[in-house]
C-alpha cells in the first residue's frame, strides 16, 4: 500500500476588518470577514515538515489588513480579487491559487433630521438590521505567466413571504401521506443563492440586480403576483429570471426552505381556519422543506 497527499491547502479564515472611508461629505464603511486559502505544488510541509514554502497563516491575516489599508475598493467583489491576485503575484514559486471568501455585514446609513429639521442620510451614522448577508468568491490562478481569475458572488438569508397565489396539489401519494392538497396557502422562504459570474469585473451593482430579479419574480406584478403551483417552479422561475435579465450570470446555485406557516385549528370555537377563510396561522421555522436546484444557461440549439 502506498499513501499519498493530493489536494493541500492553507490559510486565514474568520479575518475581520472594518475599514472607513473618510470622504468630505460622507464617512463611507465596509465590514467584512475574510478567508483566505493558498494552494501550491510544495507539499513539503505535510509531508516531511519542512516549512520553507509555507506562507504562515498569520501573515495571511496581516495581508488582508494591510491591503485593506494600502488600497481603495468599491466593493467586496473589487477587494476580493485585489487579494486573491496579491499572493500568486509576491510569490508565484509556491503559491499557485489563492481563494478568498469575502462576506459582508451590511451597515445602513442612517436617515435622520438635519439641524433644521430636514430629513437627511447622515454623514456617519448607521443601522445594521435584517438576516441577510452577502458574500463573494474570487479566485486567482497562475496559468503560465498569466492569473485566471474567477468570481461568484451570493447571499443567505432572504426571507420572503407571499400571502397567497401559491399552491400545492397533485402531488405523490403513498400510505404515509397524510398532507392534504392545498389550493391556497402562505409560502415563505429564506431564500441562498450562489452565482458564479462570467466575468471577474462584476461589481456590488451586479448583485444587487440579481437579488431584485429573484426579488420580482418570487412577487410577480405587484397588483395580482404570479403563481407558485410549488417551491420547486417559483425556484426555477426564480434561476431563470435571474439569467434572462443579466448576461454576466453564467449559472445560479438556489436553496428555498418552505418555511411553513400552518393554519391554526380555530374549528372548536366555530371559526373556520382554512382555505378561503385562512387568517390565522402558526409560523414555524423546523421541520422545513428542502428544495435546491443550479439553473444554469445552455448553448442555444439555433
Ligand atoms: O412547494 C412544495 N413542495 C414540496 O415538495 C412540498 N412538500 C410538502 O409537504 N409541501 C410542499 N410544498
Amino acid at each position: 500500500m502506498s499513501i499519498e497527499i493530493s489536494h493541500t491547502e492553507h490559510g486565514k479564515g474568520r479575518v475581520r476588518l472594518l475599514k472607513v472611508t473618510r470622504l468630505p461629505d460622507k464617512h463611507v464603511v465596509t465590514q467584512l470577514e475574510a478567508e483566505v486559502l493558498l494552494e501550491g505544488p510544495d507539499r513539503a510541509s505535510f509531508v516531511t515538515g519542512d516549512n520553507a514554502a509555507v506562507l504562515p497563516t498569520d501573515t495571511v491575516k496581516n495581508t488582508v489588513h494591510a491591503l485593506a489599508k494600502k488600497h481603495e475598493f468599491a466593493d467586496i467583489e473589487a477587494f476580493a480579487v485585489l487579494v486573491a491576485k496579491h499572493f500568486v503575484t509576491l510569490h508565484p514559486r509556491v503559491i499557485h491559487k489563492t481563494k478568498v471568501k469575502l462576506v459582508e455585514t451590511q451597515w445602513d446609513r442612517l436617515v435622520t433630521a438635519d439641524s433644521s429639521g430636514q430629513l437627511r442620510p447622515h454623514h456617519h451614522a448607521f443601522v445594521q438590521g435584517g438576516t441577510e448577508t452577502r458574500y463573494t468568491c474570487a479566485t486567482a490562478t497562475l496559468r503560465g505567466g498569466s492569473i485566471d481569475l474567477t468570481l461568484a458572488s451570493g447571499f443567505t438569508g432572504l426571507k420572503v413571504l407571499k400571502t397567497t397565489q401559491s399552491s400545492f396539489v397533485g402531488f405523490l401519494k403513498d400510505a404515509y401521506t397524510t398532507l392534504p392538497e392545498v389550493p391556497d396557502r402562505l409560502v415563505s422562504s429564506s431564500i441562498s443563492a450562489h452565482w458564479d459570474y462570467v466575468t471577474s469585473h462584476a461589481t456590488a451593482a451586479d448583485a444587487a440586480a440579481v437579488r431584485s430579479a429573484l426579488l420580482d419574480a418570487f412577487a410577480g406584478p405587484s397588483d395580482v403576483g404570479v403563481a407558485s403551483p410549488a417551491v420547486q417552479f417559483t425556484l426555477y422561475k426564480l434561476g431563470e429570471a435571474v439569467l434572462q435579465r443579466l448576461p454576466r450570470v453564467a449559472k445560479i446555485e438556489l436553496y428555498m426552505p418552505n418555511i411553513h406557516n400552518l393554519p391554526i385549528n380555530l374549528s372548536h370555537f366555530g371559526l373556520p381556519n382554512v382555505h378561503p377563510h385562512g387568517e390565522v396561522f402558526l409560523p414555524t421555522d423546523e421541520p422545513h422543506g428542502m428544495i435546491r436546484a443550479t439553473v444554469v444557461r445552455t448553448a442555444s440549439r439555433l
